[in-house]
């Protein structure tokens, strides 16, 4: 199966992103790996705002020789790329109005990922905001939708969705203190049929819960397993016990 398709198989799939730049410690990152896998962690998301190609590409391959979990390229930038990983979201930042991240890091890096066999999946990319000045606001020098302003974000999905993209990817930026209301995913879901990603800000399983009963494809967690990776032991738990209430 295809990432995408994976991606659209079902709702309240978990992917644990990881940042290249804070695992630079290979035991550290070994470990990371063998509690995802006790917690049947779905997908591996590999970016950030500011990291290097080097450092991609040093993760992806030390991911990609000790597991078997899907490794999906979320890249900050035209230059986070490795031919190792099995798919590529190729972020189109809508929410934004700065054309580097609507074309030009895409023009940047075209040739170059045609001829690599990766899954290129076409992804809207829409920052809501999440409270704070977040990291990819700041890099991408885009203003995030207001948070409560449902209307414009839902439009711009349907955007989105119109110019052809393949998935949504709502993202209250990385470390949020508050995370993309989960009304908002259900209105999508009504009107699209293409899956959706969220992130930023998650740290409960509570959250988890709530964004997969409004039909989530796809729920990411970085900060929150970087300042306590025993939270993926509360993952672990949370989902043996809804794969036995299956
Ligand atoms: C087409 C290609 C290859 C790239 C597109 C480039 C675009 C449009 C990127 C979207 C904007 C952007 C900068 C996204 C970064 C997403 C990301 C991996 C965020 C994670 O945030 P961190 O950088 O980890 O934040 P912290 O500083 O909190 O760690
Ligand atoms: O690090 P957190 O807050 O979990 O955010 C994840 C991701 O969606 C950020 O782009
Ligand atoms: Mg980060």
């Amino acid at each position: 199966m295809n990432i995408l398709d994976k991606i659209q198989s079902k709702s309240g799939q978990l992917a644990l992103l990881i940042d290249p730049e804070k695992t630079k410690n290979e035991e550290h990152l070994l470990e990371l790996i063998q509690k995802a896998e006790f917690a049947l962690i779905d997908f591996f998301f590999v970016g950030g705002s500011t990291v290097t190609r080097k450092e991609v590409e040093s993760v992806v391959s030390k991911l990609k020789k000790n597991s078997e979990i899907p490794i999906v390229l979320f890249p900050g930038s035209s230059n986070q790329l490795s031919e190792q990983a099995d798919a590529l979201l190729f972020l189109n930042l809508i929410s934004g109005r700065n054309p580097d991240f609507l074309i030009g890091h895409h023009v940047s890096c075209a040739e170059e990922v045609l001829e690599m066999n990766l899954e290129v999946i076409p992804t809207s990319y829409i920052l809501i905001d999440g409270g704070k000045m977040t990291s990819v606001a700041y890099v991408s020098q885009t203003t995030p939708i207001p948070r409560e302003n449902n209307s414009i974000s839902l439009k711009t999905g349907i955007a989105g969705y119109l110019m052809g993209q393949k998935l949504t990817y709502f993202d209250a930026g990385s470390g949020a203190v508050q995370s993309v209301p989960p009304q908002l995913i259900q209105e999508l879901k009504k009107k699209i049929d293409t899956p959706i990603i969220v992130g930023g800000g998650i740290r409960s399983i509570e959250q988890i819960e709530a964004y997969k009963n409004v039909g989530a494809n796809v729920i990411v967690i970085g900060n929150k397993i970087e300042e306590n990776i025993d939270f993926l032991l509360d993952i672990e738990t949370y989902q043996k016990s809804s794969f036995r209430a299956r």
